[in-house]
């Protein structure tokens, strides 16, 4: 099996951790082991048409209603009519594609708009389940806004990130006044340029049943807005049950992060989700991630705040260690009230 990994001049090496992984692991758990074989409903999600928040009062009402109950019960749901258009969202794609076909080396080393954003794989990966078959770009909002839009890239991400963030931030004021919050708060916190664009490719994987594309995780924001392409591989849980999630390419993906279900005393929930790779097809997906300045307290204001407050800094820096120690992100459960350590 361990051969059976042929790679294009423009993937990372993938394979390499892996392999390593395999080589060392202790006990008779066959590869096989490492990812459940269970057959995974496909789900749709919950879609909402953004249109009816420009009709009249009822319909806008019902509309904020549908995106706080999703956010409540799902914590992921869909959106059409959100705004951006088709032909963008084609650019953006195919920018992507561009980018990701560059060589592996040239992607390491970019000293422009991408510098230090291209990770591969799980290189903390400790164990088998935790090794993750993609690529991507992580670019922070500020980069992209800085580099004046020189570069076909640049200026494509420019015009995406625009529309996306204003429509993150009609999200959450529907769902912060929803729980009685002054609207504004988190566009008070969330500054266009603390916000992240992650550029995601999953390879085909000769090894699918066995490799996660991306493992079982949370998102470290406020809210995740996904655009994804028609291969599918997006997986969460639901009612303790991985479900598939239907690719639909005309919406967005919405999904709470972390941060929202603190911040929210856990009315909003942060779902653990995760991407599956396939043996046919590489995948492309393209994430914007809300998240507040370093220095940003996250504190609930309900009366019993279930999580002690924090600073985003301590949150990133907590998750960053636990990565390192465990191959893993433990989470909000770090960050419950009344505990000095939790895992
Ligand atoms: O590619 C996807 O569908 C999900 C990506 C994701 O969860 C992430 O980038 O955090
Ligand atoms: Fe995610």
């Amino acid at each position: 099996m361990e051969d059976q990994l042929p790679l294009a001049s423009f993937d990372p090496p993938l394979g390499e951790k892996y392999k390593s992984l395999l080589k060392n692991r202790r006990g008779g758990s066959s590869p096989k082991s490492v990812h459940e074989q269970i057959i995974v409903e496909e789900r749709e999600l919950p879609l909402i048409d953004l249109n009816k928040l420009k009709l009249g009062d009822k319909e806008r009402e019902e509309c904020k209603i549908e995106i706080a109950k999703a956010s409540e019960e799902w914590g992921f749901f869909q959106v059409i009519n959100h705004g951006i258009s088709r032909s963008l969202l084609e650019e953006m794609r195919e920018e992507q594609v561009k980018v990701f076909r560059k060589p592996f080396v040239e992607k390491m080393n970019d000293k422009n708009l991408l510098a230090g954003s291209y990770r591969f794989g799980t290189p903390a990966a400790t164990c088998l389940t935790q090794v993750s078959w993609s690529e991507a770009f992580h670019v922070p909002l500020s980069h992209i806004y800085d580099s004046g839009g020189v570069t076909n890239l640049s200026s494509t991400m420019e015009q995406y990130a625009c529309p996306v963030a204003e429509l993150a931030q009609q999200l959450t004021e529907i769902l912060t006044e929803n729980i009685g919050q002054d609207s504004s708060y988190i566009k008070k916190m969330c500054l266009p340029n603390t916000c992240y664009l992650r550029m995601n490719r999953y390879p085909s994987c000769p090894l699918a049943q066995e490799i996660t594309g991306l493992m079982p995780h949370t998102d470290s924001d406020f809210l995740t807005i996904l655009h994804q392409d028609e291969i599918g591989g997006l997986q969460l849980v639901k009612d303790g049950k991985w479900v598939a999630v239907k690719p639909y390419e005309e919406a967005l993906i919405i999904n709470i992060g972390d941060l929202f279900q603190a911040w929210s005393n856990d009315v909003y929930k942060s779902v653990e989700h995760r991407v599956v790779t396939n043996k046919w097809n590489e995948r492309f997906s393209m994430a914007y991630f809300l998240c507040p300045a370093y220095d940003t307290i996250i504190e609930s204001c309900a009366k019993q705040p279930i999580y002690r407050r924090f600073t985003f800094r301590d949150y990133r820096e907590q998750v960053q260690k636990d990565v390192k120690v465990f191959g893993r992100k433990i989470g909000l459960s770090r960050f419950l009230n009344n505990k000095e350590e939790n895992i």
